[in-house]
Parts: C-alpha cells; structure tokens; sequence
C-alpha cells in the first residue's frame, strides 16, 4: 500500500486525474470505477479540465458505479446514477451507454446486484476504481461487519453514515435505509484502487485502514490485502499516521515515471 500525504483536496483530486489520464493513454477503454460523495469531486472537476484542454481523450472510457440506493425513484437527483452522470460522465462528454451501474429501484434486489457483479466482470473488470471512506470506515457502501469477501448485495445503513448523508437531501428521514453496494470482495478484484480521504473527519478512519489491523469492523482495511493500492491524503486527513514521516519521504523519493 502506498500512502500520499498532499497539501490539500484540489491537488489531491489533480494526482487522482492524472493518474486516470495515464492509465487512457495506456488503455484507451479503461474501465474507470468511481465513487459518490463530496472527497472525488476535485477529481472529476480536474479530469474535465484536462478533457476541455485536450490533454486527454476520455472518449473510449467506461464508467462504473460503486453503490446505490435502494427504493429512490428511477431519475431521483440523489440517486447515485443521477451524480454519476452529472458529476462524471456529462462532464467528461461521455454517452450513458458507456455507464455500468446495479438498478436501485429493481423488484429483485438480489437479481440486480447479481446481474451487476456479471456485468462487471464481462466488461473485463474494473482497472482503476476510486473509493472514498466513511467516517466509519466504510467503503462504497460496506458498513462496519461487512463481509471482507462480499460480493455485490444489499445492505442496510448504519444511523451514523444516514446522518452523514442527510446534507445531500431535504431532511434525514428521506435518506434510504438500504442500498446496494459492490462487495468488498468486488472491490478487491479492481487493478488498481485509489481511496481518497480529506479533512479531519476522515483521520480516525483513515488510520485504522492504513495502520490498524485487517478487520471488518473497518472495511477499509480491507484494502491491505490488495497488491496495488493507493491512499491519498490531504494533511488533515493524514493527522493520525503514525507512519506520515515514512509515507512523506518514500513519496517524495519516488522516481516519477513510476506514476501511481
Ligand atoms: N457510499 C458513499 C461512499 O462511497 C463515500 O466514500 C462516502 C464518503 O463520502 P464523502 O466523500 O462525501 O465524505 O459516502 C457514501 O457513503
């Protein structure tokens, strides 16, 4: 695992892109997997500068979705296929047919996540996917106890991720109760993964990922069985690393055509 402490959210959403810029030029069709939330727009916002100024060409990518909710109308402004293409595949000048994502408001919420473990798979496997973390150590939407060998399914959210996730609707008590999530050991099959964590709020979490034990009370740390992985950081987020003076000069000794 590999940690990058940057300075702050902007220039850690400009490493996140042009790494994504490098795996398209590497492979044009890569199958980018992106997450939900506020921490990976500076992501997506810099991927899009990059489109605007030519430097790359997104026009073969694919999109995959992490997690959703379950019972939200199809077209629900929060329902997390309407951010994924307003935040990244509008932006990006993609077409939704270039978008994978499980369907939140299916009768058969099991049928669903199942078709979308073999969607994924038959779409060669996700290359990149970005993760960001809850405040409880989860990821996509695995709460605390979540299987570390999960496969894509339903679940129910914890009172405290609810809470978090209130400021994205009209009150707390319009926040679902279930949704689905890509499993952890979904996750795990993605090439490469590259969680993002900024703030202060995120450095409890982020150092039982990185620091603590394997556990699936924190279903981030789950990442560290994972050969290719990489923890980017803002300062803040980075405030509970024992290890951050480790982290800071292995980075900073890296050659830079190792990329990430
Ligand atoms: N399901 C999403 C996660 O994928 C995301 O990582 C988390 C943190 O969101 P934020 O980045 O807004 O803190 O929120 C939601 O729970």
């Amino acid at each position: 695992m590999e940690v990058v402490i940057v300075k702050d959210a902007p220039a850690g959403g400009a490493l996140v892109a042009d790494s994504i810029a490098a795996l398209l030029r590497r492979k044009p069709d890569a199958l980018l997997g992106v997450a939900t939330g506020s921490t990976p727009l500076p992501v997506y916002q810099a991927l899009a500068a990059q489109v605007r100024a030519g430097s790359v060409d997104v026009s073969r990518a694919r999109i995959a979705q992490l997690d959703e909710y379950v019972g939200l109308p199809p077209g629900h402004p929060e329902s997390y296929r309407s951010v994924v293409l307003r935040e990244v595949v509008e932006p990006l000048g993609l077409d939704e047919a270039a978008f994978l994502g499980p369907d939140g408001s299916a009768d058969d919420v099991q049928a669903a996540c199942e078709a979308y473990d073999r969607a994924l798979a038959e779409a060669g496997g996700v290359d990149l996917q970005l993760l960001g973390i809850g405040t409880d150590g989860h990821i996509g939407f695995n709460e605390p106890c979540s299987s570390l060998a999960s496969r894509t399914r339903i679940k129910t959210l914890t009172r405290q991720t609810r809470a978090d996730n209130a400021r994205f609707f009209d009150s707390p008590d319009q926040v679902p109760h279930h949704v689905i999530t890509q499993g952890i050991g979904t996750i795990l099959e993605a090439r490469h993964l590259v969680l993002l964590a900024t703030g202060e709020g995120k450095a409890e979490a982020v150092a039982q990922a990185v620091e603590g034990p394997v556990a699936a009370l924190v279903p981030a740390s789950a990442l560290q069985l994972h050969p290719h992985v990489t923890v980017i950081v803002d300062e803040a987020a980075a405030g509970r690393l024992k290890l951050a003076d480790y982290f800071r000069a292995t980075y900073a000794s890296k050659p830079a055509w190792q990329g990430l």
